[in-house]
C-alpha cells in the first residue's frame, strides 16, 4: 500500500459520493433498498465518528430510471417531456429512500435540485455554495440530483459524473468518491474486452485514461466511464482527488476513509488551497476595489482573516456579489483579492460598521464577511 496516497483518502474530511442509477435502482428493476441502506449506514458512521467526523454529500442519479419503472415504461423515452416527466415521478421515490433510509441511521438529510445555471451564474453559485455549507454545518446530509424536470438539453449538466464534480468544486471537497457498476477504471471497457487491466491509481487529468474510457454499459444511466475520467479532471481543478469504485464492495466508503487502496484512484495533481488560488487568479476579471484599514491589512496578512465590513473604508467601482474586487491598504497597494458576498451599494453602507448591523442597514445578510477567507487570495508583497 502506498503511504502517500493512503494518507489522500484518509485524511479527507469533506467527501461528495455519487452513485449510479443502474446501482441505485438495481439495474433499472426499481431502487435498491438495501443497497441505499447500506450506504446511508456507512455515511452515518463517517460523519458521525468521534474526533474524525466527515462532511458528507451524496449526488445521487436514479430519478429517470425510477420513474420509468414506476410508469411502467420499458424503455428508456426519447423525448424530452417524457424524460423530465419520469424524472418528476422517480425523483419523489429517491428522495423517500434516501430520507427513510439516514433518519434510521440518525441522520437528518435534505433533497437539493441544481441546475447547470446555479453553478455558471456566480451570485448563484455563492448561493448554492452557502446553502450547502449551512446544511453541513447543521449536519444535514445533502442528497443531490439534477433538476431534470426544468432543465431542457442545451443548458443540462447532463450527467452527475459531470455534476459530481461541480459539487466538489462548489464546495471544495477534499474526495470525490464515484460509486459505480465496475470495480474501477480498466485499460478498456471489461464488458467488450477480457483482456482490460485494472488500473489501481493514476494522476487525474492523465489524457491517456481518457482513451481508455467508453461510454455508458447499459441503457439505463446516461455517464459511462468516459464523464467518470472527465469528473476527476474537473474535481483536481479545486484539488479534489478521485476514487472510482464498485458500489456493492463490502464497507468500500468506510474502507477509503480508513485509507484502504480499493478502486481506482486519480490523484489531483495540486492541492485544494493552491488549486483554489489558482482559479481565483485565472478566471475572474477584477470589477472594483475595497480600500481598507491598517488593522485590517495586519489582520489579513498575519492571521489570513476574513474581511469584515468593520475594516472597509471606501469603496471603488460597481461590481455584484460573487464579482472579485480587490483589497487595497491606504497607499493603494494590494493586499489580496476575493469574492465580494455583497455588491458595491451594499459594501458602501457597510463601509466601517459592524456585522451585527448587516441586516438593520440592508434588510438582510448574506454573510457577516465581506470578503470569505476561503475565497480571498493574498497578494505578494
Ligand atoms: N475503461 C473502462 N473501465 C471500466 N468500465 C468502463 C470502461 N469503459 C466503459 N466502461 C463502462 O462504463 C460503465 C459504467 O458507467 P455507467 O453505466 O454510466 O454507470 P453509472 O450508472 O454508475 O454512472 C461500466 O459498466 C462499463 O461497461
Ligand atoms: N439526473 C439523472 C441522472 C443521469 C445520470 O448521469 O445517470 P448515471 O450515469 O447513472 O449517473 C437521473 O436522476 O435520472
Amino acid at each position: 500500500m502506498d503511504n502517500n496516497t493512503s494518507e489522500v483518502l484518509r485524511q479527507a474530511r469533506r467527501i461528495v459520493i455519487k452513485v449510479g442509477s443502474s446501482l441505485v435502482t438495481n439495474e433499472g428493476r426499481g431502487l435498491d433498498e438495501a443497497a441505499i441502506g447500506e450506504w446511508s449506514r456507512q455515511m452515518a458512521l463517517l460523519a458521525g465518528e468521534p474526533g474524525a467526523r466527515r462532511e458528507v454529500v451524496m449526488v445521487s442519479s436514479g430519478a429517470i430510471a425510477e420513474g420509468m419503472k414506476r410508469l411502467g415504461w420499458p424503455k428508456r423515452p426519447r423525448e424530452v417531456n417524457e424524460l423530465q416527466a419520469a424524472a418528476a415521478v422517480g425523483q419523489m421515490g429517491l428522495a423517500q429512500m434516501y430520507e427513510t433510509k439516514l433518519r434510521e441511521q440518525g441522520l437528518r438529510s435534505a433533497q437539493v435540485l441544481l441546475t447547470h445555471a446555479d453553478l455558471a451564474d456566480r451570485e448563484r453559485y455563492l448561493n448554492a455554495r452557502s446553502t450547502l455549507l449551512t446544511l453541513l454545518q447543521y449536519q444535514v446530509l445533502p442528497v443531490i440530483n439534477e433538476n431534470d424536470t426544468v432543465v431542457t438539453d442545451e443548458i443540462k449538466v447532463g450527467d452527475n459524473d459531470t455534476l459530481g464534480a461541480l459539487v466538489a468544486n462548489l464546495i471544495e471537497a477534499d474526495l470525490l468518491i464515484i460509486l459505480t457498476d465496475q470495480k474501477g477504471l480498466y485499460t478498456a471497457d471489461p464488458r467488450s474486452d477480457p483482456a482490460a487491466e485494472f488500473v489501481h491509481e493514476a494522476r487525474a487529468g492523465d489524457l491517456a485514461l481518457e482513451r481508455m474510457a467508453g461510454g455508458a454499459g447499459s441503457s439505463i444511466g446516461k455517464g459511462g466511464m468516459l464523464t467518470k475520467i472527465l469528473a476527476a479532471k474537473r474535481a483536481a481543478a479545486s484539488g479534489a482527488s478521485t476514487v472510482i469504485a464498485w458500489g456493492r464492495e463490502p464497507d468500500a466508503l468506510l474502507r477509503l476513509a480508513r485509507g484502504e487502496r480499493i478502486g481506482t484512484l486519480l490523484v489531483a495533481p495540486t492541492q485544494k488551497l493552491q488549486a483554489r488560488k489558482q482559479w481565483i487568479a485565472d478566471h475572474l476579471q477584477l470589477r472594483g476595489a475595497l480600500m481598507v484599514d491598517e488593522g485590517a491589512v495586519a489582520k489579513l496578512r498575519g492571521a489570513g482573516t476574513s474581511l469584515l465590513p468593520i475594516g472597509m473604508t471606501q469603496v471603488e467601482g460597481v461590481f455584484a456579489r460573487g464579482d472579485v474586487v480587490a483589497i487595497r491598504d491606504a497607499a493603494g497597494a494590494e493586499v489580496a483579492r476575493g469574492l465580494a458576498n455583497y455588491s458595491s451599494a451594499e459594501a458602501r453602507l457597510l463601509c466601517r460598521k459592524p456585522s451585527s448591523e448587516i441586516n438593520a442597514l440592508l434588510g438582510y445578510m448574506a454573510e457577516p464577511e465581506m470578503v470569505h477567507r476561503d475565497n480571498m487570495v493574498l497578494s505578494r508583497q
